[in-house]
């Protein structure tokens, strides 16, 4: 039996987040009136985006079919601008649409390319990753990497769906798999504890995606994402806290030149935003050592080398989050109980990186 979950995300353009297993005879429905449809992947996806493509011609739709580099290094203007060249020649209307097939790299560069063509026409995310299932296609951030930094231009263009084929997960790499589990723990942290049980009773079987906790663990994930965001779409407040743990992770990416994994960038990203909220006085030291524990328990990074430091300081200053001089974080007052820092001193950030330094 094909079990179907369905998590609306609200807001001015509401849409479901769809999980199950197949589901690409889900996606025509969400494109009524597309004549022509471009299906952007990058090639170990490509099997994948033969079945959809496939599907959606079935359906008397005209596909355009776009290869992409992969991961991040298709999240660039290059990519998008290759993108926009077959979408003018193939002559896209605004009644026409985007599905972007792959992992989070893949949904954030399609969902750009969806967003700045004719202005924003509709698209489809079809997650494959964890990662891209439990927040990258959720919630219509769409973006790119600059030279100063990652996700530095982009656009909010919500989908008309997300589809999550937990099939697509069999072929995913373990280490890929893992990476994404750091962005659930993040929700599990800030608003779900529930997850983190979970996880603590037994990681093994997080990280097994044939075992039936992954899909208690991606539901409970995507169903924190969607409240956030179906209530702030544009991040004009609460949809920050999904930002904990950030800061540090997007100076890594940069400082890495996009070559660590985003999950594993979060996963260090957590432990310092913890060590942060425990040293600027609001965080319990229970509550601060369990984020080390489960990503340790988990396998995932939670050290970066210590000589980095004034470059990560440096990168962090171009977080979207920042206002000015000030650089700005998302800690914990407790479990699920987050709040903004704003303004702490260099002393402090140093700190609470030393105790993430290897
Ligand atoms: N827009 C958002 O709200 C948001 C949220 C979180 C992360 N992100 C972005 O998502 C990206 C990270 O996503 P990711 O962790 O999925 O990494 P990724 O997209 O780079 O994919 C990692 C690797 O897994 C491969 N892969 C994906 N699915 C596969 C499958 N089913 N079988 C085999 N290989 C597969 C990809 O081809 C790639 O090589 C980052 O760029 C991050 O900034 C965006
Ligand atoms: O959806 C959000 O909002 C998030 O912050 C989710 C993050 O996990 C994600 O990595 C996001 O792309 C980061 O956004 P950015 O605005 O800091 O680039
Ligand atoms: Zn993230």
């Amino acid at each position: 039996m094909n079990e179907i979950t369905r998590i609306p995300v609200g807001g001015d353009q509401a849409y479901d987040v769809v999980v199950g297993r197949g589901l690409t005879d889900q996606l025509s429905a969400l494109l009524p009136g597309a004549d022509r449809v471009a299906v952007l992947a990058s090639a170990p996806l490509a099997a994948k985006a033969d079945t959809i493509e496939a599907a959606l011609r079935a359906d008397g739709r005209e596909v355009t079919r776009i290869e992409i580099a992969d991961a991040e290094s298709g999240k660039t203007i290059e990519t998008a601008a290759a993108c926009w060249d077959r979408l003018g020649a193939a002559g896209f209307t605004r009644s026409d649409a985007v599905v972007a097939v792959g992992g989070g790299a893949a949904t954030d560069l399609g969902g750009y390319v969806a967003a700045a063509w004719l202005r924003g026409v509709r698209w489809v995310p079809v997650p494959t990753s964890l990662l891209g299932m439990v927040d990258a296609a959720v919630g219509g951030k769409t973006g790119i990497n600059t030279a100063a930094g990652k996700n530095l231009v982009g656009a909010f263009h919500p989908p008309a769906g997300v589809l999550c084929d937990l099939d697509a997960l069999d072929s995913l790499p373990p280490a890929d798999l893992r990476a994404g589990l750091a962005e659930v723990v993040k929700c599990g942290f800030i608003a779900e504890p529930a997850i983190l049980d979970l996880v603590e009773r037994d990681p093994r079987a997080a990280a097994d995606p044939a075992d039936p906790a992954v899909r208690t663990l991606i539901e409970y994930a995507v169903r924190v994402k969607a409240d956030v965001v179906g209530g702030d779409l544009k991040e004009s407040g609460r949809r920050e806290i999904l930002n904990y743990g950030h800061t540090l992770a997007h100076a890594i990416e940069k400082v890495e030149h996009y070559t660590w994994r985003h999950g594993d960038a979060v996963a260090v990203g957590l432990v310092f935003a913890a060590e942060l909220s425990r040293r600027a006085g609001r965080l319990d030291d229970a509550t601060a050592d369990r984020h080390r524990a489960i990503l340790t328990a988990l396998g995932l990074p939670t050290g970066y080398d210590a000589d980095a430091w004034p470059e990560l300081l440096a990168a962090m200053r171009v977080d979207k989050k920042a206002r000015g001089s000030r650089l700005r974080f998302i800690v914990l007052d407790a479990l699920a109980e987050t709040d903004v820092l704003d303004g702490p001193s260099d002393a402090l950030l140093a700190d609470a990186f030393s105790a993430v330094a290897a």
